[in-house]
């Protein structure tokens, strides 16, 4: 590929350069093994075997109903798995969800919930803190640190409900920010948002994948921003591809996963 080389190859300077900018402390990858999951007995997902690697920004792909929301629940435990089993670091992740920050898509959200976005921010902070104590002062700088980061301080006396579509997730982000966590999963969060929110979101998922921390984002938009994911996870109720973005945007991959629907992008965008 005479012209997208170039582009291949900027993007893994780029990843390798953060690899030595970043040491990564916990190095450890988060392992799923013959994970199947059936809803009433319609299988949705059928024996998925991956790796995700801390240090890289991982895409969750594929077609409606392919199963993406489904693999991202099962892993966190939010639905049951029929088989199979998730490890972060020797442990099943189920024993572990302070280290997992998981936002929704905005569809599962109730936007009408009287909360304001100090409100939400500071349930990051739930864990850490436990159920009916007081926030420390910690907990506050923070959360405020994390609304710094994402540009919305200045809001946060305000209502979630009375946002944009665009501030609403860069709330959801701050709030998992906050969390402090190691593994941080993010389902549709640039779905109804301009391209400026989704450059800042990106490059906030690039500082976390920067700084050794499993970032795995699903993304249904199939267009020029997928140039932003290092990893990619192609999915139809079984694994099509995974590995890094040039191995899996092949057009045999593609078509199989997306039918007819699917034109030749691949070298453009790998
Ligand atoms: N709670 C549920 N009960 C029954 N079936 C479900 C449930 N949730 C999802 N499904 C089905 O499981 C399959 C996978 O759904 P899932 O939402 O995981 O796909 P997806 O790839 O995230 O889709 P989309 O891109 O449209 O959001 C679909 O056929 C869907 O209809």
């Amino acid at each position: 590929m005479g012209k997208p080389l170039h582009k291949i190859q900027i993007t893994m300077d780029q990843t390798a350069m953060n690899s030595l900018k970043f040491p990564h402390p916990l190095h450890q990858s988060l392992s799923v093994h013959h994970l199947s999951v059936n809803y009433r007995g319609v299988e949705a997902l059928r024996d998925i075997s991956l790796d995700i690697q801390p240090g890289r920004l991982t895409g969750i792909i594929g077609p409606n109903g392919a199963g993406k929301s489904t693999l991202m629940k099962a892993m966190l435990g939010l639905v049951p798995m029929g088989t199979g089993s998730v490890v972060y670091g020797g442990k099943p992740l189920s024993q572990q969800r302070q280290r997992v920050a998981y936002v929704p898509q905005r569809s599962q959200i109730d936007w009408d919930y009287p909360a304001t976005v100090w409100d939400i921010v500071m349930m990051g902070r739930v864990r850490k803190t436990g159920w009916l104590r007081p926030f420390s002062g910690v907990s506050r700088r923070i959360a405020t640190q994390a609304l710094e980061r994402v540009g919305m301080v200045e809001y946060k006396n305000r209502p979630i409900g009375q946002l944009s579509g665009g501030q609403q997730q860069r709330v959801f982000l701050a709030r998992s920010l906050a969390q402090e966590a190691e593994i941080f999963c993010f389902d549709e969060p640039f779905v109804g948002i301009d391209q400026k929110t989704e450059a800042i979101i990106f490059s906030l998922f690039r500082e976390l994948a920067a700084s050794g921390k499993i970032v795995i984002v699903i993304n249904h938009d199939l267009g020029e921003s997928i140039v932003n994911f290092d990893d990619l996870i192609l999915l139809n109720q079984e694994i099509i591809a995974t590995g890094n973005r040039q191995q899996v945007l092949k057009e045999d991959y593609l078509q199989k996963a997306y039918g007819g629907r699917v034109f030749f992008f691949a070298e453009k965008v790998a």
